[in-house]
């Protein structure tokens, strides 16, 4: 695999073939991956599936055991040299004695040029306490201002490992809305987290990593779909059983008085064959979620190689 995405010149982030072992552990197995700029990428997987050393060696924060990463088509330390990546750590050297403002204009001072304090102040939604001293600010607010920092460089590639911990439900939101508007103005985003919905939600990308490798790829609807079929439900009165579960790609069906369940691998097949072979109407079609996927993909006894390929 080459690190070039199709038309556009560099990936903003390309693994070759990437190892990472420390000592007799392999934490990342001969792992490739192309994202391209402007994609918001999320790193999904169970504990020690290898996400922190992938993201580690994107930040040159770790060398790899073999292969190769880059970043816009240079080493990952000179991009970060650059000012073209910046990261929001879980955790990180925050001086509690300083205010939040001056915290932030510290940290400004270190980069030229560096975007205007007010600006990634309100960008990160905590304008309103620059003058609150750290320690006395709440482990959202920290993670706040964690992401103010890392605006500073205005970084073409932002990472971000855990990046919505102790934040509440509005500060989700806010933080995910700036995210979601820099990603449309090219920025690249990659982001770890156990929060699932949030990968369902805002990455238009998952890859889902277990034991060093990559298990799955695509959308959050392809991952989804992928390992778990769908659901369709209708109003088909008389529906004949034996005929719906003949239809190629449907798992079950469940008749109840005038309703139909059907469980299907091709749910698309299954609904074409409902829409214009029999009278039904009312169709809804449902996924399973990201939870069931990510069980299911990660689980010890799922035999990987099934999935290898599939969506990548
Ligand atoms: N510096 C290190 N020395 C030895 N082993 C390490 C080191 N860093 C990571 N590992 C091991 O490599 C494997 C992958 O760890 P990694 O932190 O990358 O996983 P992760 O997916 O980020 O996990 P988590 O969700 O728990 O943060 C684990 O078995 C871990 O114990």
């Amino acid at each position: 695999m080459t690190n070039e995405t199709d038309s556009q010149g560099p990936a903003a982030v390309g693994l070759a073939d990437v190892t990472k072992r420390f000592g007799t552990v392999t934490a990342v197995d001969r792992m490739s991956l192309a994202i391209r700029p402007g994609e918001v990428v999320a790193l999904l997987g169970p504990n020690g599936a290898g996400k922190t050393s992938t993201i580690d060696m994107i930040l040159g924060l770790q060398e790899p055991t073999a292969g190769t990463v880059d970043v816009y088509g240079i080493a990952p330390r000179k991009a970060v040299a650059l000012g073209a990546v910046s990261a929001v750590m879980q955790t990180g050297g925050l001086l509690k004695e300083y205010t939040v403002s001056e915290t932030v204009e510290l940290t400004a001072s270190l980069f030229t040029p560096a975007r205007p304090v007010g600006e990634v102040l309100e960008r990160a939604g905590i304008a309103d306490i620059r003058d609150r001293r750290v320690g006395k600010c709440s482990g959202g607010q920290q993670q706040r201002l964690r992401f103010a920092l890392a605006l500073l460089p205005d970084p073409d590639l932002l990472i971000l490992d855990e990046p919505t911990t102790g934040m509440d439900v509005e500060g989700r939101r806010d933080f995910w809305t700036a995210i979601r508007e820099d990603s449309q103005r090219g920025r690249t985003t990659i982001f770890a987290t156990h929060y699932l919905e949030e990968a369902d939600a805002y990455a238009d990308r998952i890859v889902f990593m277990r034991k060093g490798r990559i298990v799955a790829d695509g959308t959050a609807a392809e991952v989804k779909s992928m390992s778990a079929g769908r659901t369709l439900r209708a109003t088909l009165p008389g529906a004949d059983q034996r005929r719906l579960a003949s239809i190629p790609g449907v798992d079950s069906v469940d008749v109840r008085g005038d309703s139909v369940l059907i469980h299907a691998a091709d749910a698309d097949a299954a609904a074409r064959y409902l829409l214009t072979e029999t009278p039904a109407c009312d169709l809804e079609i449902t996924s399973r979620n990201l939870e069931d996927a990510f069980v299911a993909l990660t689980s010890d006894d799922t035999d990987t190689s099934a999935y290898e390929g599939v969506l990548a």
